[in-house]
């Protein structure tokens, strides 16, 4: 079974939290709230109630931004891009037992989340995606190869999770190129019935 992270989303039809709750029902361990515009209070109240709900399911809660609230709720980590807590900055403050993840677009973005102390790297995008506002670049098959044996070549062993526009038919190909996870929201929100979308995803790869 492929390892698989659900970024949260609001939909005309699902809320955040119910976007997570359909991940969880499909058998989905690995939730990351991301509520982009939304108020810290906001974000606070959502994740008070998808702990609980996470933990029932054996599932990993990590936030995306929040360090501070990540440290507060005692949830299990935090995703952090280029404009967010630098790494190792949140490692001081979070200590070795909460996951952090980084961003990177880049072998270099790569090589500075690592000296940094990240636990993984979210890679991408894969393609254009509207889930995100300022994309980096699209880095299709062939730029994870690239960075891939960039990471090998440096002897950078580090967990990297593909993101950004993949669909349940690109992942067996995204999975070649030697990625260890991926990152999904958009394919699986928008499907007639996302519960079974996540368990024909997970059971497939
Ligand atoms: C797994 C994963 N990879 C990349 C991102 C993007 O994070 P970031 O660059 O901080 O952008 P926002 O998600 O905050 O808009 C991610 N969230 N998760
Ligand atoms: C958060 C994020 N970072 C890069 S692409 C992306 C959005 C992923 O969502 P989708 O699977 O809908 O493209
Ligand atoms: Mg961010």
């Amino acid at each position: 079974m492929i390892s698989l992270q659900f970024i949260t989303h609001q939909t005309d039809k699902y809320s955040y939290l119910e976007s997570a709750r359909m991940a969880l029902e499909g058998g989905c361990k690995w939730i990351q709230l991301r509520m982009k515009e939304a108020p810290l209070d906001e974000v606070e109240a959502v994740a008070l109630q998808l702990k609980p709900m996470c933990r029932d399911h054996e599932a990993i809660l990590v936030l995306d931004d929040h360090v501070e609230l990540a440290k507060k709720l005692e949830v299990d980590g935090v995703h952090l891009g280029k404009t967010d807590m630098p790494v190792a900055e949140a490692r001081q403050l979070l200590g070795e037992a909460f996951i952090i993840g980084g961003t990177a677009n880049t072998f270099e973005d790569v090589e500075m989340h690592y000296r940094a102390g990240a636990d993984y790297v979210g890679i991408g995008p894969f393609r254009f995606t509207t889930t995100k506002k300022n994309l980096s670049p699209v880095l299709g098959l062939e730029g994870y190869a690239s960075i891939l044996s960039d990471m090998e070549k440096a002897g950078i062993k580090l967990p990297v999770v593909a993101i950004g526009g993949i669909t349940y038919e690109d992942i067996p190909a995204i999975l070649e190129t030697g990625v260890n996870g991926i990152a999904l929201s958009g394919t699986i929100l928008n499907a007639e019935n996302p519960v079974a979308e996540t368990r024909r995803i997970l059971n497939n790869n």
